[in-house]
């Protein structure tokens, strides 16, 4: 292909920062302010060379029409009653958002209940959450625009489907809770935020409240209920029990999972609201573990934990005889298996998802005694979502695969057996996916470490080494990423011959705690190493070769890829970095960043610093010694508060100026940004195909993918 020109961004030689004795420049420091008129020129500037270049691919057209009508099918959302009314997400197949129904039971007819289509006209104001009252008269949504962590609340009475006058805003990671008279509602916010934020700017988010706001009032009046004025990272979430007597509250000081678990008693109060600081009785007062409430018996309050668990187990805590002495075991630590989600349900059960080499199992156990009474009949795939809570007698669960789109079932809990039935079955128009199958392996690391990984593709597909793999990675957060179905990895497998290719590497959730730690902190390393280690596998097994693979994650994985590819430029035809944390030494400056030192650490210490120079994307591109740098695709969207766009920005400013004059350099270096879109969640559907029409349209022209009907 005809070598590219890129643009000379300004580079500012006087900008450098000491770390621990060292000194390290930054010259396009610049950057970093969304607003100057030099960055949003450098972004027009990326964006005119990038869009011609993917667009210049002859069978773009055919890919988008091709995905769109794969993508035009009926997608349901498990059932969830609340109050007399079930409500249910659906979407007809290519609305930009889903809707929300209501029925009086399960046989009516469906009316909608929240259209979020008709909040703007591109579709790109999402419901990110919604919260009812435990009677279902009335419900909170939380509003994002362009896709932004910024949230604006408002409030339904689901009869007559009115808005109340009622708006919060600066709401951000914030929880949405009720009082149990209806007249109050608990959520977080940031004061001290600006108040022409949207999305766009970079300040970080630090002192976070919790707030008590009295309906039918204005938000000016509402009550800081729990502050952490000396630690300013802090950020927590209020829920009422069950039973309705206690206000919970859960503080994190960042991605570490652990928290503080605080409670009060709500009979303490009368229905005058909440006044003031909230005296909370401080149940775990310390960052050791995790405690996520499940549910209670009069003050017998039962908990996820890892606690000695790194695998998680079950406990119970009696807020009468609350010293660790006395805490009990009700499920205890599978010697394999994570224990991922819990729900009580029909009063008496627990529905328990395990996790075993990365595939979901779900059981029946007994709340009382923690005994197990009965297995759900699963196939290899994940449970996408489930719902029943304690007062209800049935569960909607939605089970999911790389072959099969999510399937609904519902199950009665009133007995101990188990005969869950297909309540939804979402079928694909012209695709037959009984051509494709799915293999897990487990190949080995650099270190001999065994990793897990998924290879889904055709069934008579050559073992010639020339296929093109879409290499696909994560690896950080304690985040575990389990079989999903996805029509943009199913054009990719149908259309091109290609081969999805998941590896479960570490830092991620899939061996508990144990895992997450093997890809955390001084061990990061350890996450690239297993994606390189997937590649290497990958070609030694006749699969593929090197100039067929494109390496691709999005965040964290966005990290994944501008690691690899800086470090084994050798290995990959291809790499798509999308909103990337690249800029390792400054990341926690930026948002929401402080709170990712937990898997990351913090370039203020020596130490960390010490290993995060090492493989920080944006400070270790260099030549490679022999051939040219993997194509590379950097995406990211104005609206992303979540990862900054300033990482992509100065990541793709650095490749282009180390590598983009070199001779031998042809395959491309772009940079796209996306406007009016954050960092992926509430995506518009037009949006997110365009979006992977682009990213297939790249593969295409730079990894040689040849279309077949
Ligand atoms: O920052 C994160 N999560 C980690 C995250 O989003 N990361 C971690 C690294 C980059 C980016 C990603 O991988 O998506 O969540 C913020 C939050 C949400 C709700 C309550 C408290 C705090």
């Amino acid at each position: 292909s005809a070598k590219l020109e890129y643009p000379a961004a300004r580079r500012d030689e006087t900008v450098t920062n000491d770390f621990h004795g060292i000194t390290i420049q930054d010259p396009y420091r610049w950057l970093e302010d969304p607003d100057s008129t030099e960055t949003k020129t450098f972004v027009n500037e990326q964006n005119a060379l990038s869009n011609p270049y993917i667009h210049s691919y002859q069978h773009r057209e055919l890919v988008n029409k091709t995905l769109t009508k794969m993508w035009n099918y009926p997608k349901f959302g498990c059932p969830h009653k609340r109050g007399p009314r079930y409500f249910y997400g659906h979407n007809s197949g290519l609305q930009n958002q889903s809707v929300t129904y209501m029925m009086d039971d399960l046989e009516a007819e469906p009316q909608i209940f929240i259209d979020p289509n008709t909040f703007s006209e591109d579709g790109t104001v999402s419901v990110s959450s919604k919260k009812f009252t435990k009677d279902g008269s009335l419900c909170a949504l939380s509003l994002s625009s362009s896709g932004s962590d910024w949230k604006t609340i408002k409030f339904i009475n689901v009869e007559t489907k009115e808005y109340l006058p009622d708006v919060l805003k600066k709401v951000k990671f914030s929880c949405l809770a009720f009082t149990p008279d209806n007249k109050g509602f608990f959520y977080n916010c940031f004061p001290s935020a600006a108040d022409n934020h949207e999305g766009e700017e970079v300040d970080q988010n630090l002192n976070q409240k919790l707030f008590f706001h009295r309906m039918g009032t204005d938000q000016s009046e509402d009550i800081i209920c729990a502050e952490f004025p000396d630690n300013p990272h802090w950020m927590s979430a209020a829920s009422v029990s069950d039973c309705q007597n206690y206000l919970l509250l859960e503080i994190s000081e960042s991605c570490k999972p652990v928290n503080k678990l605080y409670y009060y008693d709500m009979r303490s109060h009368g229905s005058e609201g909440f006044t003031g600081l909230i005296p909370f009785i401080k149940l775990i007062d310390k960052f050791d573990a995790e405690y996520d409430y499940i549910t209670n018996e009069g003050t017998v309050f039962t908990f996820k934990t890892n606690l000695d668990a790194s695998r998680y187990r079950v406990i119970t805590i009696d807020f009468e005889n609350p010293g660790p002495e006395n805490w009990k075991t009700l499920i205890p630590e599978h010697p394999t298996d994570v224990l991922e989600n819990i729900t009580c349900v029909n009063q008496n059960k627990l529905i328990v998802i395990y996790m075993h080499d990365v595939k979901n199992e779900m059981y029946v156990h007994d709340l009382a005694t923690g005994e197990r009474k009965a297995k759900f009949p699963l196939e290899v795939g994940s449970i996408g979502s489930l719902s029943g809570r304690k007062e209800d007698t049935e569960i909607f669960y939605s089970f999911t695969s790389f072959l099969a789109p999510s399937r609904i079932y519902r199950c009665s809990l009133t007995t101990d057996s188990v005969t869950p039935a297909i309540f939804r079955d979402n079928q694909i128009a012209g695709i037959d996916v009984s051509n494709f199958e799915t293999s897990q392996v487990f190949y080995s690391s650099k270190d001999g470490t065994k990793i897990p990984m998924f290879i889904v593709h055709r069934k008579d597909l050559p073992r010639d080494g020339n296929n093109p793999v879409w290499l696909y990675g994560y690896g950080g957060f304690n985040i575990s990423l389990t079989p999903y179905f996805s029509i943009s990895r199913l054009l990719y497998l149908k259309h091109f011959n290609g081969i999805f290719a998941l590896p479960n590497i570490r830092g991620g959730g899939e061996y508990g705690e144990e895992w997450h730690k093997g890809g955390k902190l001084d061990k990061k390393q350890n996450c690239f190493d297993d994606f390189i280690s997937a590649a290497e596998y990958l070609i030694q097994e006749k699969y593929t070769q090197a100039s067929r693979i494109t390496i691709n994650g999005g965040s964290n994985g966005g990290l994944l890829v501008g690691a690899c590819i800086n470090q084994r430029p050798d290995l990959f035809g291809a790499g798509i970095s999308d909103v990337g944390v690249l800029d390792m030494l400054r990341f926690h400056k930026f948002t929401i960043g402080h709170y990712w030192v937990s898997d990351y650490g913090c370039s203020d210490n020596k130490e960390d610093f010490e290993y995060i120079i090492k493989y920080s994307p944006l400070h270790t591109v260099k030549e490679p010694i022999i051939g040219q740098f993997p194509a590379l695709l950097v995406c990211t969207a104005d609206h992303d508060d979540r990862v900054a766009p300033l990482h992509s920005l100065k990541y793709m400013a650095t490749v282009q100026h180390v590598l983009g004059k070199s001779e031998k350099q042809t395959n491309p270096l772009l940079l796209q940004v996306e406007c009016k879109a954050g960092h992926g969640a509430g995506k518009p559907t037009a949006k997110i195909i365009e979006e992977v029409t682009d990213k297939i349209a790249f593969m295409a022209l730079t990894t040689g993918l040849e279309w077949r009907d």
